[in-house]
């Protein structure tokens, strides 16, 4: 099994490449989702986060006030560190727990939807592909405006709480370019979705090739070395 870490920048159009990922039968797995249940009342990360921003992030049932606390870490980089720091190993320790649920159910792949994941130290060496949501800054600042509802600043503020797109371009092994419309999305994800499948002929291709080769031992060795890898 291999992992295959996807991001971009807030706005840039991760949900709507994974929408497409999910219809073609992809495991995907949401870092936004997970972050959402981990801050649920009574755990622990709930509680570390009342003790250190207070009750005034909270609403009145009790649940993390998101809009509230969204304007205080994306304008104060310290407080975002410290949100960051609380939530961040509760976030990684359930993804963990999915990406073996579905190993256990046999999938072969598994797409790991994570915003930060170019911003998290060392997290992309646990990738075998990393896929970046591209899209250009005039039409990501657009889109975010206007889905959030937020002020040309407030955008800003959150764009620039990231590493720039340009900059992630960079270190990813795959780009979709989702500054055009939907369909030419589409089209790139296909193309995507068509290379992960064929990644997995390429290693069985391997190991029946090792095999021939070498005999049993030759293949215990590809298939040790495709497990570290
Ligand atoms: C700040 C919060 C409360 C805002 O909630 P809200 O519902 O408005 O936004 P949502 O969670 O849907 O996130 C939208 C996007 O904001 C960006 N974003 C979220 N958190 C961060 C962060 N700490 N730093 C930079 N960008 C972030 C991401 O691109 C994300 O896709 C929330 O994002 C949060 O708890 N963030 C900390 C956890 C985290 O790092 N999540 C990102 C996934 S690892
Ligand atoms: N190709 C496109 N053309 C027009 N609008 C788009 C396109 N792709 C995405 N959008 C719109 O842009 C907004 C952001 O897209 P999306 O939610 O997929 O991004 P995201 O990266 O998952 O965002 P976030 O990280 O902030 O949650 C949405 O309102 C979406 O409908």
């Amino acid at each position: 099994m291999f992992l295959v870490g996807l991001s971009g920048g807030i706005a840039s159009g991760k949900s709507t490449v994974v929408a497409v990922l999910r219809e073609l039968g992809c495991a995907v797995i949401d870092a936004d989702v997970i972050a959402r249940q981990v801050v649920q009342p009574h755990s622990k990360a709930h509680q570390q986060i009342l003790q250190h921003f207070g009750t005034e992030i909270l609403l009145e049932n009790g649940e993390i006030n998101r809009e509230a606390l969204g304007n205080i870490i994306f304008s104060q980089p310290e407080k975002r560190r410290l949100l960051n720091s609380i939530t961040h190993p509760e976030i990684l320790k359930e993804m963990l727990k999915q990406v073996l649920k579905y190993f256990v159910l046999g999938y072969r792949y598994v797409i790991l939807d994570i915003p930060l994941l170019f911003e998290t130290r060392g997290l992309t060496r646990f990738m075998k592909y990393t896929v970046l949501v591209y899209c250009d800054p005039l039409t990501q600042r657009e889109r975010l405006m206007k889905r959030s509802g937020l002020a040309v600043a407030e955008a800003e503020a959150r764009i620039s709480s990231q590493l720039p797109l340009d900059e992630k371009r960079k270190w990813a092994t795959h780009v979709i370019d989702n500054s055009g419309d939907r369909e030419s999305t589409r089209r790139q994800v296909l193309r995507l979705h068509a290379r992960l499948e064929d990644s997995l002929d390429f290693l069985w291709a391997r190991l029946a090739v090792g095999t021939a080769l070498t005999g049993f031992g030759g293949l215990v060795f590809l298939l040790i070395r495709h497990f570290i890898s």
